[in-house]
């Protein structure tokens, strides 16, 4: 199989429901090898955009590619089963997927630095315990395609960039594509080859440090120290609603290609 092909192509996605456009013109590639984050604030599409990508969700609009048989491990942003349920780790791991031995499942634990939770209630973990051992779920069946919506949550501070050097060491251990949900760019900068920063739409994307200066970025995320230049015809109430009439035309700017990006992944 060709590396050049890319796991995952979005092109013009848009979903409405119910009247209310909650994602629309999202176009992106992601490729073998490449973490791509999402980032936005609250209530921006970012999960939704993870479901349309899976094809848990139908988009409204635009198409969404997957490679054919592409394996993806997906840590979702919460728990679909009763955490309280009484149930062991190592169950929790070997639930529905019938193709994982307790070995290998032992081993995906190991992996996260959570080997020895696999006796241990589900119930019991802290929040940064349990968020290792869906880590450790996602990633067992070693997937071509890891998708990891808000991983380091509930993850105190000092533990989340060590959440992403493992994030990133998976990558390069299964050879696989990332896609994950941030809230923190600067917390994910080093461990991120691509970013894209939506509100409702496309409001920036490129690698982190230009993300991180774009004033489309600095205006979503609060820095006040950096000047506003961004032609942004238009302002996202607190649902991250765009109000007004007008809306900022970002789809002159494609998110390019993984070649480029590899060539500059340090
Ligand atoms: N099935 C649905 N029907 C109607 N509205 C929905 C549906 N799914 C999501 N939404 C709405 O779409 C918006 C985006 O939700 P989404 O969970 O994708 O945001 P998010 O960027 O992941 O937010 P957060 O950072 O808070 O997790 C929200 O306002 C949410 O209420």
């Amino acid at each position: 199989m060709s590396h050049s092909e890319p796991l995952i192509t979005a092109d013009n996605l848009g979903l409405e429901i119910a009247g209310r456009q909650l994602l629309q013109n999202i176009t992106l590639e992601l490729q073998q090898g490449e973490i791509v984050t999402v980032i936005g604030p609250n209530g921006a599409g970012k999960t939704t955009l993870l479901r349309l990508l899976l094809g848990l969700t139908k988009a409204t609009d635009g198409r969404v590619w997957r490679r054919p048989d592409l394996r993806i491990g997906y840590m979702p942003q919460r728990l679909q089963i009763d955490a309280s349920m009484p149930m062991s780790v190592m169950r929790f791991l070997l639930l529905g997927q019938p193709r994982l031995g307790a070995a290998q499942a032992q081993a995906a634990l190991r992996r996260v630095g959570a080997g020895q939770l696999a006796d241990a209630k589900l119930a019991d973990l802290s929040g940064g315990e349990m968020q290792r051992v869906l880590l450790a779920r996602a990633a067992s069946r070693k997937p071509q395609l890891l998708v990891l919506d808000e991983p380091t949550q509930g993850v105190d501070v000092g533990g989340q960039g060590e959440v992403y050097q493992l994030i990133a060491a998976l990558r390069d251990e299964l050879d696989c594509g990332v896609l994950l949900v941030s809230h923190d760019l600067h917390l994910v900068m080093a461990a991120t080859d691509r970013v894209l920063c939506i509100n409702q739409h496309i409001c920036c994307h490129g690698h982190p440090e230009q993300v991180s200066r774009d004033p489309a970025y600095l205006e979503l995320f609060g820095d006040k120290v950096a000047p506003y230049t961004h032609q942004h015809n238009h302002q996202h109430g607190l649902s991250g609603d765009i109000v007004g009439a007008q809306r900022c035309d970002h789809s002159a700017r494609q998110p390019h290609t993984h070649s480029a990006n590899q060539d500059e992944r340090k």
